[in-house]
């Protein structure tokens, strides 16, 4: 059984998406607002992590505190829009491995073609956190997630700004063990498969870019 995609309701992230979508941000704007909204993404998606006891001493006297349990995380980034969610992470987990898959959507037929693939060899026994901004018919993330699984990952979650019924639908058939974490559930995919209402081509407007 899936679960539901886990979606960001906190006024900081409605606030910033609101102007990650206006198609006045500046290519600065955008890269910066995916930035912050990664910091929070990131604090939804690792809400899981396992953790043990640590004995240490306070200032007050000892106490018993917790860290992280075990290997701890791989961020895979599917570029390239992916990146633009990566720094903010590893802000947050610096001792994060990463692994990158280069994912190339064709804008006609939809599906996804492979030109990049580069994977920690300790994947197995850590959470991956896969990456992309967008998830519009889940062709890219379920491609991803396929090759990261046959690294050996079998704790995985997939973060992303914006998803569409159409691609959390095709995960869920896909990869229904994969968590899906996501600061929005937006509205459909128009008929070029953008999502609606969307916020464009993240990957062009994060590199000040026009791929199509
Ligand atoms: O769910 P899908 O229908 O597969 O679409 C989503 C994908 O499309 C975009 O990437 P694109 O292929 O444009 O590459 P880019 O990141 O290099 O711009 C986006 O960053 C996702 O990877
Ligand atoms: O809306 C969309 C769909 C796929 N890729 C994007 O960058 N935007
Ligand atoms: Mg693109």
């Amino acid at each position: 059984m899936s679960a539901s995609p886990i979606v960001l309701t906190h006024p900081l992230v409605r606030h910033k998406l609101t102007r990650l979508r206006d198609k006045t941000t500046s290519t600065a704007g955008f890269r910066r607002l995916t930035r912050e909204l990664s910091l929070l993404l990131a604090y939804e998606a690792t809400r899981d992590l396992a953790l043990v006891p640590r004995d240490i001493c306070a200032p007050s006297g000892p106490m018993v505190g917790e860290e992280l349990d075990g290997k701890k995380l791989c961020f895979v980034s599917i570029l390239r829009a992916g990146n633009g969610l990566l720094d903010g992470m590893l802000d947050l987990v610096p001792s994060a491995r990463v692994g990158h898959i280069g994912l190339k959507r064709d804008h006609d037929t939809l599906e996804v073609s492979e030109y990049y693939f580069n994977m920690p060899g300790d994947v197995p026994g850590r959470t991956c956190i896969v990456l992309d901004p967008m998830l519009a018919t889940g062709h890219s993330a379920a491609a991803a997630i396929t090759r990261v699984k046959e690294a050996g990952a079998r704790d995985i979650v997939f973060a992303c700004l914006l998803a569409a019924p159409e691609g959390v639908a095709h995960m869920q058939e896909k990869h229904p063990d994969v968590r899906i974490v996501t600061c929005s559930l937006d509205k459909k995919l128009d008929e070029n498969g953008y999502i609606v209402p969307g916020l464009g081509d993240a990957g062009d407007r994060l590199f000040g870019t026009r791929d199509r």
